[in-house]
């Protein structure tokens, strides 16, 4: 279904190309999972499946790429539209209608589907991806994990032989995850359809596959079973780091699969556990700012309408100084819609928000971004220089940090992205981290952070939640707002769950997650009962 034959790809200015002399066949009914760390070419590997790159993006591609036997060089992508549907990192900026039922149905109007077949898949897949209630809804005011879901019901609705998907799960909550997921493996299954998706949250996706693609970031394309090649891979879920650690073979896929194998793992664990006075998690360690001094905000009462949604219902907030909040809940429970109620850019119907003696709301934005800081879910939108090391300085003299303050903390995040390019000409990983240095280097007491791990792999994770710490430890409170259950296990002292604009729960980490099926990392899963929730944990309490 996908051939390709020495494929090469290398964007101007590059000093060496993204993809190498690749040779490929991906046969018809396979799920490929594409992994690799951030930048390291799956967005492009994935555009050259569609003749994005080099049509759309620039550059230069040598070698042949064929789908479904035609060359993808010598038609345009439109020529693909029947056979080839594509999600791109950004939904919204792949839309091209105004509301859900529409743009469910745009695709298969290109294609002339007869209006009762449209009707019927219209329908289909609104139950199938649980977006009914939204069918009249412009898309723009639409939560991100709503949009996301519409972008992957338009394509699916086309029934296309072959399916791309670059991290199609980012911005949705985990049983949306899982459902939509469920969805595309019975796709595979029923129709025979052929699905290439790149992914970084590899625990959503690697039980599903049969065939992994590694870019070690060279320019070659590794392929073999997910075991094999998340053996020796520089990325890979929590579970088969738990499994290399505790030398199981063959790796754990899912957490059936381990749980199988922990008994002997849950016995060594309890033995430690009994000793007194012992610590593992960086989250039991003591936060010797916590609550030392007064709080770093106080909200009450907020509520958020948009028209007849009530989207935010009467929320009490309050956050120490020191404090990483993390801030879950299903896909429009009202997450972003808060954050920036709080941060005072948004709209507020009601309730009071007080940030050192100020309440943001009734701020200039200026000062209020100097008392809050918000990096949205879209953070490409506060990129406008023309270089990275425009972005850098710009950041560093705006706050007053040394020179190279920001530069030092994308390195710490990403390392080796080239300073002369354009913040456009980022892999989306490359460009949030960006935003992250930027952000991070300004420092407000309050920084609010909505689903800020997209695009970023499990190395630059673990970094972005150390220098969290740090900026924690320093008196800085942080709310994050994400579906990353593996970084919130990692990062997060508390966590609010929202549900229908409310607090349903709150809490220190340990007791809203562990017994939670949405919201339990991987370790936890496997070894329960125990409390566990990271593999440092774990490797932590054998050493
Ligand atoms: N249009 C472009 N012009 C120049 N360089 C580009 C362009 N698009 C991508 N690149 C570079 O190519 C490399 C690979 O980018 P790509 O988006 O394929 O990575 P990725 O693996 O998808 O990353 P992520 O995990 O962050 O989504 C990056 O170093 C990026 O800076
Ligand atoms: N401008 C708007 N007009 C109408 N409804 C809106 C608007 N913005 C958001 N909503 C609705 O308000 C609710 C809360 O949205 P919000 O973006 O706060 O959710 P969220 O918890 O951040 O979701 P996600 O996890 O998908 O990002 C959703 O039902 C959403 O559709």
């Amino acid at each position: 279904m996908i051939e390709f034959s020495q494929v090469s790809v290398t964007y101007p200015d590059a000093t060496r190309p993204t993809l190498s002399t690749v040779d490929l066949l991906v046969e018809e009914g396979e799920l490929c999972l594409v992994a690799g760390r951030t930048g390291a070419g799956k967005s492009t590997f994935l555009g050259a499946i569609n003749g994005l790159v080099p049509h759309f993006t620039g550059g230069l591609l040598s070698g042949r790429v064929r789908v479904a036997g035609k060359d993808t060089a010598k038609h345009p992508p439109r020529e693909f539209a029947d056979v080839v549907g594509v999600v791109g990192q950004d939904p919204l900026a792949g839309f091209v209608t105004d509301t859900v039922e529409e743009e469910l149905a745009y695709g298969m109007e290109q294609l002339a589907v007869p209006p009762e077949v449209m009707r019927k898949r219209v329908e289909e897949t609104l139950d199938l991806l649980g977006i009914a209630e939204l069918r009249n809804r412009p898309l723009r005011t639409l939560s991100g994990g709503q949009q996301q879901r519409v972008a992957i019901g338009a394509v699916l609705t086309a029934h296309p032989k072959v399916l791309v998907l670059d991290e199609p799960t980012s911005a949705l909550d985990p049983t949306a995850a899982e459902d939509v997921l469920a969805a595309i493996t019975r796709l595979v299954h029923d129709l025979g359809t052929t699905v290439v998706v790149a992914e970084h949250r590899l625990e959503r996706v690697a039980q599903y596959a049969d065939r992994l693609l590694h870019l070690p970031g060279d320019g070659s394309v590794r392929s073999g079973t997910p075991a094999e090649i998340l053996a020796t891979a520089d990325v890979a879920p929590p579970i088969v780091e738990l499994g290399r650690l505790a030398g199981w073979s063959p790796l754990p896929l899912s957490v059936r699969d381990a749980r199988r194998r922990a008994g002997p793992l849950r016995d060594r664990l309890s033995e430690v556990v009994m000793r007194p006075n012992v610590a593992f998690g960086a989250l039991d360690a003591p936060n010797a700012t916590l609550g030392r001094s007064g709080p770093a905000l106080e909200a009450s009462s907020v509520q958020v309408r948009y028209g007849d949604v009530a989207a935010v219902r009467g929320v009490d907030l309050r956050l120490a100084q020191g404090e990483i909040l993390a801030l879950m809940g299903r896909n429009g429970s009202g997450k972003s819609s808060l954050l920036w109620a709080v941060q005072g850019s948004g709209p507020r119907s009601g309730g009071r928000v007080d940030v050192g003696g100020a309440d943001p709301h009734a701020l200039k934005p200026r000062q209020a971004r100097a008392l809050v800081g918000l990096v949205p879910q879209t953070p490409g939108d506060l990129l406008y220089l023309d270089s990275v090391d425009a972005e850098c300085a710009q950041a560093d003299h705006e706050s007053g940090a040394a020179p190279g303050t920001a530069r030092g903390l994308l390195d710490r995040l990403t390392p080796g992205i080239d300073g002369a390019l354009h913040p456009g000409d980022l892999s989306e990983g490359q460009r949030l981290s960006l935003v992250l240095a930027v952000q991070l280097t300004a420092t407000p007491p309050v920084l609010l952070l909505d689903e800020p791990t997209r695009g970023l792999d499990y190395q630059a994770k673990r970094q972005f939640a150390a220098v969290l710490a740090e900026l924690a430890a320093r008196g800085r409170a942080i709310v994050v707002a994400t579906h990353d259950v593996e970084f919130v296990a990692t990062v997060a002292h508390r966590v609010i769950v929202m549900a229908e604009g409310e607090i349903v729960a709150d809490g220190p980490t340990k007791d809203v997650v562990v017994a939670s099926p949405a919201f339990a990392p991987q370790v936890a899963k496997v070894l329960a009962p125990q409390a566990w929730l990271t593999v440092a944990e774990v490797a932590k309490a054998l050493r």
